[in-house]
Protein backbone atom coordinates (compact mmCIF):
# COMPACT_ATOMS: atom_id res chain seq x y z
CA UNK A 1 0.00 0.00 0.00
CA UNK A 2 1.68 3.21 -0.62
CA UNK A 3 -1.48 5.43 -0.11
CA UNK A 4 -2.50 5.63 3.99
CA UNK A 5 -5.92 6.73 5.04
CA UNK A 6 -6.77 7.59 8.86
CA UNK A 7 -10.05 8.63 10.02
CA UNK A 8 -10.35 11.21 13.25
CA UNK A 9 -13.78 12.05 13.52
CA UNK A 10 -15.47 13.95 10.56
CA UNK A 11 -11.71 14.49 9.00
CA UNK A 12 -9.87 12.04 6.70
CA UNK A 13 -6.58 12.18 6.18
CA UNK A 14 -5.21 10.75 2.87
CA UNK A 15 -0.82 10.43 2.62
CA UNK A 16 0.83 9.11 -0.31
CA UNK A 17 3.78 7.44 1.86
CA UNK A 18 6.91 6.63 -1.21
CA UNK A 19 9.41 8.74 0.60
CA UNK A 20 11.56 6.56 -0.90
CA UNK A 21 10.30 7.81 -4.59
CA UNK A 22 9.60 10.93 -3.59
CA UNK A 23 6.16 10.15 -3.17
CA UNK A 24 6.00 9.71 -6.63
CA UNK A 25 2.71 8.60 -8.66
CA UNK A 26 3.22 4.95 -10.18
CA UNK A 27 0.47 2.81 -11.17
CA UNK A 28 -0.34 1.24 -8.23
CA UNK A 29 -0.37 4.77 -6.31
CA UNK A 30 -2.48 6.15 -8.51
CA UNK A 31 -4.93 3.03 -8.15
CA UNK A 32 -4.99 3.44 -4.36
CA UNK A 33 -5.51 7.03 -5.14
CA UNK A 34 -9.07 6.69 -6.68
CA UNK A 35 -9.53 4.36 -4.16
CA UNK A 36 -9.23 6.94 -1.58
CA UNK A 37 -11.26 9.08 -3.17
CA UNK A 38 -14.12 7.10 -3.15
CA UNK A 39 -13.38 6.37 0.28
CA UNK A 40 -14.04 9.77 1.47
CA UNK A 41 -17.20 9.94 -1.04
CA UNK A 42 -18.77 7.09 0.31
CA UNK A 43 -17.57 7.14 4.41
CA UNK A 44 -21.06 9.54 5.59
CA UNK A 45 -18.92 10.57 8.62
CA UNK A 46 -16.53 12.30 6.14
CA UNK A 47 -16.96 16.30 5.98
CA UNK A 48 -13.53 16.93 4.98
CA UNK A 49 -10.22 15.52 3.66
CA UNK A 50 -6.77 16.61 3.73
CA UNK A 51 -4.39 15.46 1.48
CA UNK A 52 -0.55 15.27 2.13
CA UNK A 53 2.76 13.28 1.42
CA UNK A 54 5.05 11.32 3.77
CA UNK A 55 8.38 12.72 5.52
CA UNK A 56 9.02 16.59 5.18
CA UNK A 57 10.66 17.02 2.35
CA UNK A 58 8.92 16.26 -0.86
CA UNK A 59 5.00 16.42 -0.80
CA UNK A 60 4.69 14.59 -4.58
CA UNK A 61 7.25 14.62 -7.54
CA UNK A 62 4.66 13.75 -10.02
CA UNK A 63 4.46 11.14 -12.66
CA UNK A 64 6.93 8.50 -11.44
CA UNK A 65 9.56 7.88 -13.75
CA UNK A 66 11.00 4.39 -13.56
CA UNK A 67 7.57 2.80 -13.61
CA UNK A 68 7.38 1.27 -17.26
CA UNK A 69 3.76 0.07 -16.39
CA UNK A 70 3.48 4.61 -16.72
CA UNK A 71 5.34 4.45 -20.37
CA UNK A 72 2.13 3.97 -22.56
CA UNK A 73 -0.53 4.30 -19.11
CA UNK A 74 -3.33 6.50 -19.82
CA UNK A 75 -4.69 6.93 -16.57
CA UNK A 76 -8.04 7.98 -17.53
CA UNK A 77 -7.96 4.17 -18.46
CA UNK A 78 -10.59 1.75 -17.52
CA UNK A 79 -7.84 0.54 -15.62
CA UNK A 80 -8.27 3.23 -12.92
CA UNK A 81 -11.63 4.05 -12.64
CA UNK A 82 -12.79 0.29 -13.26
CA UNK A 83 -15.15 1.52 -16.40
CA UNK A 84 -14.20 2.29 -19.97
CA UNK A 85 -12.30 5.88 -20.45
CA UNK A 86 -14.32 8.52 -19.41
CA UNK A 87 -14.50 11.26 -21.28
CA UNK A 88 -15.27 13.02 -18.28
CA UNK A 89 -12.13 12.21 -16.16
CA UNK A 90 -11.57 15.56 -14.87
CA UNK A 91 -14.88 15.01 -12.58
CA UNK A 92 -13.72 12.23 -10.75
CA UNK A 93 -10.69 13.89 -9.74
CA UNK A 94 -12.86 15.98 -7.29
CA UNK A 95 -14.54 14.73 -4.33
CA UNK A 96 -17.97 16.64 -3.58
CA UNK A 97 -16.34 16.59 0.17
CA UNK A 98 -13.89 20.15 0.73
CA UNK A 99 -10.11 18.65 0.81
CA UNK A 100 -7.06 20.77 2.15
CA UNK A 101 -4.31 19.77 0.41
CA UNK A 102 -0.83 19.94 3.22
CA UNK A 103 2.02 20.18 1.42
CA UNK A 104 4.74 19.12 3.09
CA UNK A 105 7.17 19.51 0.37
CA UNK A 106 8.45 19.83 -3.25
CA UNK A 107 4.97 19.71 -5.72
CA UNK A 108 6.27 18.38 -8.90
CA UNK A 109 4.43 17.80 -12.15
CA UNK A 110 1.64 15.31 -11.24
CA UNK A 111 2.20 16.29 -7.44
CA UNK A 112 1.33 19.77 -8.40
CA UNK A 113 -1.87 18.68 -10.33
CA UNK A 114 -3.08 16.62 -7.26
CA UNK A 115 -2.41 19.04 -5.05
CA UNK A 116 -4.56 22.19 -7.58
CA UNK A 117 -7.61 19.66 -7.29
CA UNK A 118 -7.71 21.16 -3.62
CA UNK A 119 -10.07 23.52 -2.38
CA UNK A 120 -7.69 24.90 0.39
CA UNK A 121 -3.41 24.46 -0.03
CA UNK A 122 -1.26 25.51 2.74
CA UNK A 123 2.70 24.72 2.52
CA UNK A 124 5.72 23.56 4.40
CA UNK A 125 7.72 26.94 3.74
CA UNK A 126 11.00 24.88 1.98
CA UNK A 127 8.71 23.26 -0.72
CA UNK A 128 8.95 24.32 -4.71
CA UNK A 129 6.07 23.95 -6.87
CA UNK A 130 6.57 23.57 -10.86
CA UNK A 131 5.43 21.42 -13.86
CA UNK A 132 8.98 19.86 -15.24
CA UNK A 133 6.94 17.63 -18.16
CA UNK A 134 7.80 19.57 -20.99
CA UNK A 135 11.69 19.00 -19.99
CA UNK A 136 11.18 15.23 -20.06
CA UNK A 137 9.14 15.19 -23.19
CA UNK A 138 5.51 15.30 -21.61
CA UNK A 139 2.92 17.54 -21.05
CA UNK A 140 0.58 18.48 -18.07
CA UNK A 141 -2.07 15.75 -17.90
CA UNK A 142 -4.50 16.46 -14.93
CA UNK A 143 -5.42 19.81 -14.84
CA UNK A 144 -2.20 22.01 -14.12
CA UNK A 145 -2.79 23.77 -18.12
CA UNK A 146 -6.74 24.87 -16.85
CA UNK A 147 -6.55 25.54 -13.07
CA UNK A 148 -3.33 26.93 -12.78
CA UNK A 149 -3.74 29.92 -15.20
CA UNK A 150 -7.08 30.53 -13.14
CA UNK A 151 -5.63 30.40 -9.88
CA UNK A 152 -2.17 32.67 -10.60
CA UNK A 153 -2.75 34.23 -13.86
CA UNK A 154 -1.95 33.56 -17.48
CA UNK A 155 1.40 35.26 -17.56
CA UNK A 156 2.39 33.37 -14.18
CA UNK A 157 1.46 29.84 -15.42
CA UNK A 158 2.67 30.49 -18.55
CA UNK A 159 6.17 31.25 -17.21
CA UNK A 160 5.82 28.35 -14.99
CA UNK A 161 4.44 25.45 -17.88
CA UNK A 162 6.13 26.26 -20.84
CA UNK A 163 10.11 26.13 -18.84
CA UNK A 164 9.56 24.14 -16.42
CA UNK A 165 10.86 26.23 -13.81
CA UNK A 166 10.10 25.80 -10.38
CA UNK A 167 8.94 28.62 -7.57
CA UNK A 168 9.70 28.76 -3.81
CA UNK A 169 6.97 28.96 -1.07
CA UNK A 170 7.25 32.92 -0.81
CA UNK A 171 6.08 33.34 -4.42
CA UNK A 172 3.79 30.98 -3.93
CA UNK A 173 2.05 32.29 -1.47
CA UNK A 174 2.34 35.63 -3.18
CA UNK A 175 0.85 34.71 -6.26
CA UNK A 176 -1.97 32.60 -4.70
CA UNK A 177 -1.10 29.19 -5.44
CA UNK A 178 -0.99 28.83 -1.49
CA UNK A 179 -2.87 30.58 1.19
CA UNK A 180 -0.03 30.16 3.77
CA UNK A 181 3.30 29.19 3.93
CA UNK A 182 4.37 27.44 7.74
CA UNK A 183 7.45 25.37 8.79
CA UNK A 184 7.25 21.68 7.73
CA UNK A 185 6.73 21.30 11.69
CA UNK A 186 3.50 23.29 11.97
CA UNK A 187 1.87 21.97 8.81
CA UNK A 188 -0.01 18.88 10.01
CA UNK A 189 -1.17 20.77 13.06
CA UNK A 190 -2.52 23.49 10.94
CA UNK A 191 -3.96 21.47 8.42
CA UNK A 192 -5.68 19.66 10.99
CA UNK A 193 -6.87 23.13 12.66
CA UNK A 194 -8.50 24.28 9.11
CA UNK A 195 -10.20 20.35 8.88
CA UNK A 196 -11.57 20.82 12.32
CA UNK A 197 -13.06 24.41 11.38
CA UNK A 198 -14.88 23.06 8.42
CA UNK A 199 -16.15 19.52 9.62
CA UNK A 200 -17.59 21.62 12.59
CA UNK A 201 -20.04 23.15 10.24
CA UNK A 202 -23.18 22.46 9.10
CA UNK A 203 -22.24 19.69 6.44
CA UNK A 204 -24.72 20.53 3.80
CA UNK A 205 -23.93 24.22 3.93
CA UNK A 206 -20.74 23.52 3.36
CA UNK A 207 -20.96 21.37 0.34
CA UNK A 208 -23.46 23.72 -1.05
CA UNK A 209 -21.12 26.70 -0.41
CA UNK A 210 -18.03 24.49 -2.31
CA UNK A 211 -20.31 23.81 -5.38
CA UNK A 212 -20.71 27.10 -5.82
CA UNK A 213 -17.58 27.99 -5.20
CA UNK A 214 -15.79 25.54 -7.34
CA UNK A 215 -18.08 27.08 -10.45
CA UNK A 216 -16.83 30.59 -9.86
CA UNK A 217 -14.22 29.46 -11.91
CA UNK A 218 -15.58 28.13 -14.33
CA UNK A 219 -18.89 29.68 -14.96
CA UNK A 220 -20.16 33.18 -15.91
CA UNK A 221 -20.54 35.37 -13.05
CA UNK A 222 -24.68 35.57 -14.22
CA UNK A 223 -24.59 31.59 -14.30
CA UNK A 224 -22.62 31.35 -10.92
CA UNK A 225 -24.92 33.81 -9.25
CA UNK A 226 -28.10 31.96 -10.52
CA UNK A 227 -26.40 28.57 -8.93
CA UNK A 228 -25.54 30.26 -5.45
CA UNK A 229 -29.40 32.13 -5.64
CA UNK A 230 -30.85 28.22 -6.22
CA UNK A 231 -28.35 26.27 -3.75
CA UNK A 232 -29.26 29.15 -0.81
CA UNK A 233 -32.83 28.21 -1.67
CA UNK A 234 -32.36 24.44 -0.57
CA UNK A 235 -29.99 25.80 1.84
CA UNK A 236 -33.21 27.84 3.61
CA UNK A 237 -35.24 24.25 3.89
CA UNK A 238 -32.73 22.36 6.00
CA UNK A 239 -33.09 20.87 9.29
CA UNK A 240 -29.86 21.95 9.97
CA UNK A 241 -30.40 25.80 9.13
CA UNK A 242 -33.50 26.26 11.30
CA UNK A 243 -30.60 24.06 14.38
CA UNK A 244 -28.35 26.66 13.51
CA UNK A 245 -30.89 29.73 14.41
CA UNK A 246 -32.07 27.84 17.28
CA UNK A 247 -28.84 27.25 18.99
CA UNK A 248 -28.06 31.05 18.35
CA UNK A 249 -31.29 31.83 20.31
CA UNK A 250 -30.71 29.33 23.11
CA UNK A 251 -26.77 30.33 23.34
CA UNK A 252 -25.38 26.90 22.61
CA UNK A 253 -23.21 25.09 20.18
CA UNK A 254 -25.62 23.93 17.14
CA UNK A 255 -26.07 19.92 16.65
CA UNK A 256 -26.11 19.41 12.61
CA UNK A 257 -26.94 16.22 11.26
CA UNK A 258 -26.45 17.40 7.84
CA UNK A 259 -30.21 17.02 6.82
C1 LIG B 1 -8.57 10.41 -8.43
C2 LIG B 1 -7.30 10.70 -7.77
C3 LIG B 1 -6.10 10.87 -8.68
C4 LIG B 1 -5.94 9.85 -9.76
C5 LIG B 1 -4.64 9.89 -10.50
C6 LIG B 1 -4.14 11.27 -10.76
C7 LIG B 1 -3.01 11.29 -11.75
C8 LIG B 1 -2.06 12.44 -11.51
C9 LIG B 1 -0.80 12.31 -12.35
C10 LIG B 1 -1.06 12.64 -13.80
C11 LIG B 1 0.24 12.86 -14.55
C12 LIG B 1 0.09 13.79 -15.69
C13 LIG B 1 1.42 14.12 -16.35
C14 LIG B 1 2.49 14.42 -15.31
C15 LIG B 1 3.81 14.13 -15.54
C16 LIG B 1 4.84 14.32 -14.51
O1 LIG B 1 4.60 14.53 -13.33
S1 LIG B 1 6.46 14.20 -15.11
C17 LIG B 1 7.46 14.10 -13.62
C18 LIG B 1 7.71 15.46 -13.08
N1 LIG B 1 8.51 15.38 -11.86
C19 LIG B 1 9.83 15.61 -11.85
O2 LIG B 1 10.46 15.86 -12.85
C20 LIG B 1 10.48 15.55 -10.49
C21 LIG B 1 11.80 14.82 -10.54
N2 LIG B 1 12.37 14.72 -9.21
C22 LIG B 1 13.04 15.77 -8.64
O3 LIG B 1 13.13 16.86 -9.14
C23 LIG B 1 13.67 15.48 -7.29
O4 LIG B 1 13.74 14.09 -7.11
C24 LIG B 1 12.88 16.09 -6.11
C25 LIG B 1 11.43 15.67 -6.18
C26 LIG B 1 13.01 17.61 -6.13
C27 LIG B 1 13.48 15.55 -4.80
O5 LIG B 1 14.86 15.81 -4.80
P1 LIG B 1 15.76 15.18 -3.62
O6 LIG B 1 15.15 15.45 -2.31
O7 LIG B 1 17.16 15.59 -3.90
O8 LIG B 1 15.63 13.61 -3.78
P2 LIG B 1 16.14 12.71 -5.01
O9 LIG B 1 17.38 11.99 -4.57
O10 LIG B 1 16.17 13.49 -6.26
O11 LIG B 1 14.92 11.68 -5.12
C28 LIG B 1 14.73 10.73 -4.07
C29 LIG B 1 14.39 9.43 -4.76
O12 LIG B 1 13.13 9.61 -5.43
C30 LIG B 1 13.27 9.32 -6.81
N3 LIG B 1 12.41 10.17 -7.59
C31 LIG B 1 12.30 11.51 -7.52
N4 LIG B 1 11.40 11.96 -8.40
C32 LIG B 1 10.90 10.88 -9.05
C33 LIG B 1 9.91 10.70 -10.10
N5 LIG B 1 9.24 11.69 -10.60
N6 LIG B 1 9.73 9.42 -10.53
C34 LIG B 1 10.37 8.38 -9.96
N7 LIG B 1 11.31 8.48 -8.97
C35 LIG B 1 11.55 9.74 -8.54
C36 LIG B 1 14.74 9.56 -7.10
O13 LIG B 1 15.13 8.86 -8.27
C37 LIG B 1 15.39 9.04 -5.84
O14 LIG B 1 15.40 7.64 -5.88
P3 LIG B 1 16.76 6.83 -5.54
O15 LIG B 1 17.78 7.25 -6.60
O16 LIG B 1 16.40 5.37 -5.62
O17 LIG B 1 17.18 7.28 -4.15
Amino acid sequence: MTIRTELDGRVATITIDRPEAANALDAATRRELVGAWRWVEETAEIRVAVLTGAGDRVFCAGSDLRDPALDDFDYASDELFGSPPREHFHRELQTTKPMICAINGHALGGGLELALLADIRITADHAEFGCPEVTVGSMPGAGATQRLPRLIGTSAAAGMLLTGSRIDATEALRLGLVSESVPVSGLQARAAELAAGVARNAPLSVRATLRALRAADEWPLEHGLELERHLFGLIRSTRDRAEGRAAFRERRDPDFEGR
